[in-house]
């Protein structure tokens, strides 16, 4: 059968004014994707700021446009504000600047070198176990604390240096990038979004204070030489041409990483302490599980730690820290029989699909053991779901390029903190979500701390 020609367009989902009303006074734009997948649906097509926009949920519609149709899409104009920030950074960057700085930057992300930043992640973990404001029965916000070590090993990745007098302005330009993507989704007024998003004023002060400390670096390397880390591999790397990065190039490339590579990473351990709080028979694994290393993890344990891998696939499915993205159609594109036009928009979200119970059994249960093998391995297919049911590094040309290093980051820097911790979050400390750039606790974590035997 042929597919639909473009006028014969899939039904448009109408929001009810009451539906309108109900979003607009919530502050999580994760409710209105959860209004428009009410019913199943495997693509729904709706009207967001007076454009065609396309919702696809269904694992194989979700493969289609990030993998199969990967050339044919570029990254959604609700990049412009990132842009403002990250300027043409890998993340917001499209086409041939994108391709030939992907690959550029890919042997900073070489195994050898995913090894020693992952080791070093450790050693900054180790540093927080151990810090004096860690104390048996001390209260602290874990999503703070999480911000700050993953800050920390951002910074010796990428400037070999310690971050921590830089953290305020990357904090701050944090959440000046994060409000309008907050807005961005919700069907609002033009006037609400503009009273609850900063200016382009403030945009650009972020930016600039991220550019000053980003800057202040590279001169430091240029003077010292290769230091080994990832802002070295930048200023070393030739294109074929032989032609060096542009200087405004690599402080693109280096502030995307600072920011998609830290606050991702931060949340997704956030969240892991409060499954853990909230599941003992599975803490008590990990800790079973931490507890037979002799000594502090390093990379080569990571066979040795199917427990806490599969505990962190599952946080990561559950609270996906990016929670959705968005492309543009460079030509036209036939989902499910129905031919969506060139321009488009098209959405996917990680918090519907990995959520949904079409592909996930009893999908809000935490149970990390759908991620283990009856031989006792940890393995991202033992689920048995369809590919595209998962993906909270993305898919296709543009998947997370960090990816190797955060999945052995997260395990390792899990197992050398619980190896020594656990937490409770204190009584009546409210619990939502706040999505973001990345998906974080609303109202951060309170937790005590116990230290282990
Ligand atoms: C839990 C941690 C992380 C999560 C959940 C995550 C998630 C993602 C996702 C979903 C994308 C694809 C975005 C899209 O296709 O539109 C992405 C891209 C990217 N990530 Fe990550 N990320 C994490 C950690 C990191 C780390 C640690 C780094 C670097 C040190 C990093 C660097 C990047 C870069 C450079 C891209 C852009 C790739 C491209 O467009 O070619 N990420 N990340």
């Amino acid at each position: 059968m042929a597919a639909p020609t473009v006028q014969e367009k899939l039904p448009e989902l109408v929001l009810t004014p009451v539906d309108r009303l109900r979003l607009r006074r919530t502050r999580r734009p994760t409710d209105f994707l959860e209004r428009l997948g009410a019913g199943s649906p495997r693509i729904v097509r709706f009207r967001l700021r007076g454009q065609d926009t396309y919702l696809l949920i269904a694992p194989d519609l979700v493969r289609e446009l990030l993998v199969a149709q990967g050339r044919a899409t570029g990254k959604a104009r609700g990049h412009s504000h990132a842009r403002m920030i990250l300027g043409q950074g890998l993340l917001t960057s499209d086409g041939d600047l994108h391709q030939r700085q992907r690959r550029m930057i890919a042997p900073a992300f070489h195994p050898t070198r995913v090894e020693q930043y992952a080791d070093q992640a450790v050693v900054t973990a180790t540093v927080l176990a151990e810090h004096p404001d860690w104390r048996d029965g001390a209260v602290r916000d874990v999503a703070e604390d999480m911000i700050d070590l993953m800050l920390l090993n951002i910074g010796r990745m990428l400037f070999g240096a310690d971050l921590t007098e830089d953290a305020g302005a990357v904090a701050g330009a944090l959440t000046t990038l994060l409000r309008p993507f907050e807005r961005r989704l919700l069907p609002t007024s033009k006037l609400m979004r503009r009273l609850r998003t900063p200016g382009d004023r403030q945009i650009a002060a972020a930016g600039a204070e991220l550019t000053r400390v980003v800057e202040r670096h590279i001169a430091e390397h240029r003077e010292s030489g290769d230091r080994g880390d990832i802002l070295s591999m930048l200023l070393s790397a030739r294109d074929p041409s032989g032609e060096p990065m542009p200087d405004g190039q690599v402080r693109d490339e280096a502030v995307t990483m600072m920011l998609a590579g830290h606050e991702t990473s931060a949340a997704a351990l956030s969240w892991t302490w409060l499954f853990l709080d909230e599941n003992p028979s599975v803490a008590e694994r990990l800790h079973e599980e931490v507890d037979r290393l002799d000594t502090t993890p390093t990379h080569g344990d990571l066979d040795r730690l199917p427990w806490s891998r599969a505990v962190i696939a599952e946080s990561l499915r559950i609270m996906p820290p990016t929670w959705m993205m968005s492309r543009r159609l460079q030509q036209d594109v036939v989902f499910d029989g129905w031919t969506v036009p060139d321009g488009s928009t098209c959405i996917v979200a990680q918090w519907l699909t990995h959520r949904d119970e079409r592909w996930w059994p009893t999908p809000l249960t935490f149970r990390p053991e759908r991620w283990i093998t009856p031989a006792g391995k940890f393995d991202e297919t033992a689920p048995g779901q369809p590919p595209g049911a998962y993906f909270p590094f993305g898919m296709g040309r543009r998947v997370c390029l960090g990816q190797p290093f955060a999945r052995a980051e997260l395990a390792l820097v899990l197992a050398t903190l619980t190896r020594h911790w656990s937490a409770t979050l204190i009584p009546g400390h409210p619990i939502d979500i706040r999505p973001g750039t990345a998906l974080r606790p609303a109202h951060g974590l309170r937790m005590t701390l116990h230290r282990r035997p």
